[in-house]
């Protein structure tokens, strides 16, 4: 038997059913990390935000996925004041973030943001620059960015200039220089875009450990495996709204349920068969087919976060 983690298009449930946007659990602002509360966003004709509503809990990794052009930098962007909402609210750590910019700022870093990154500097002398900066003495700067380069691997580049360092080093010096000053919220832009596979493993473990420190992690990101490595919840944006939130696994049991597929020899779909994934089920599953003289093989399939994405969203839709 083989366990197949894809789903055929034509074994793909269409659309989850009902299709809930669970977007008032943990509706509670003065307890969330990061609310957004009926935000609106516009760019001349064009509705980006369509009355946002999510929260992420503090200390959660939350991770907001979306096709290209479904508002993802948007909402980064009203989040870290760069951008005003036509409607609705942002708090970051109950803090408006309209209201008291300066304070939410206190509240949040956000990597690859960091407007003291100066290229002709080496790593150490950047996070020194901001590490001063940022008011601590000389010797509390060095000593902070020597804590964190340990932590990021970024030893051994502390004399590289940062215009000589690979994508991989750069996004780890980017992540440093944003936790420089303790935050409550890092916020992560598509944090991992452009790195190779053991980079990207890398950040994921350095993003997890400072999870596991405390920190409430919101990121954005078009990688479905990321968001599954990393999140305690996901919220799926289509069309200016969550369509989707929860655990990896609620929205992946939300489309669907366990499948086992029976193929003839030649590759043909015979049948395919709901199962609740224990062996008892399994075994009922496929027992009409035992001794069938047809060389049937069986596969198992769960749905993926592919599933979960391509139930949530539609490509049709204008975005
Ligand atoms: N300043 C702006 N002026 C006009 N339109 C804008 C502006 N900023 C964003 N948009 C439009 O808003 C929509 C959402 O953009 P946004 O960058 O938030 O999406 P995204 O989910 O981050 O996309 P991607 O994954 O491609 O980065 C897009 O259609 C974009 O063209």
């Amino acid at each position: 038997m083989t366990t197949d983690d894809s789903i055929s298009t034509a074994s793909r449930p269409t659309a989850p059913s009902p299709h809930p946007a669970e977007g008032t659990a943990n509706n509670d602002t003065r307890t969330a990390a990061i609310s957004f509360t009926g935000v609106g966003k516009r760019f001349g004709a064009k509705t980006v935000l369509d009355g946002l509503d999510f929260h992420v809990r503090r200390g959660e990794v939350f991770a907001l996925l979306g096709s290209n052009g479904a508002g993802k930098t948007t909402c980064i962007n009203i989040l870290t004041t760069l951008v005003r909402p036509d409607t609705g609210s942002v708090r970051v750590m109950d803090v408006d973030v309209r209201e008291s910019p300066a304070e939410a700022k206190r509240r949040f870093a956000v990597t690859g943001q960091s407007a003291a990154v100066d290229s002709h500097l080496t790593t150490e002398e950047n996070l020194v620059l901001l590490g001063r900066l940022s008011g601590l003495s000389r010797r509390a700067a060095k000593a902070r960015s020597r804590e964190l380069a340990e932590k990021l691997s970024l030893t051994a580049f502390m004399s590289a200039r940062v215009a000589a360092l690979s994508g991989g080093m750069r996004r780890r010096l980017d992540l440093a220089l944003s936790l420089v000053v303790p935050v409550e919220v890092l916020i992560l832009d598509e944090p991992t875009t452009g790195l190779d596979t053991r980079s990207r493993q890398e950040l994921w473990n350095e993003v997890g450990e400072l999870s596991r420190g405390g920190a409430t992690v919101f990121l954005t990101t078009q990688y479905l495996d990321e968001a599954d490595a990393l999140a305690d919840r996901i919220g799926l944006l289509d069309s200016g709204r969550m369509a989707g939130l929860g655990t990896p696994a609620e929205l992946k049991a939300r489309i669907g349920e366990d499948t086992v597929s029976i193929r003839g020899s030649d590759g043909t779909q015979l049948d395919e068969i709901p199962t609740d994934g224990t062996v008892d089920g399994l075994a009922s599953a496929i027992e009409p087919w035992v001794g069938r003289p047809s060389r049937a093989s069986v596969s198992l399939h769960s749905p993926s976060l592919d599933d979960v994405f391509l139930a949530f969203t539609s490509a049709d839709k204008p975005r």
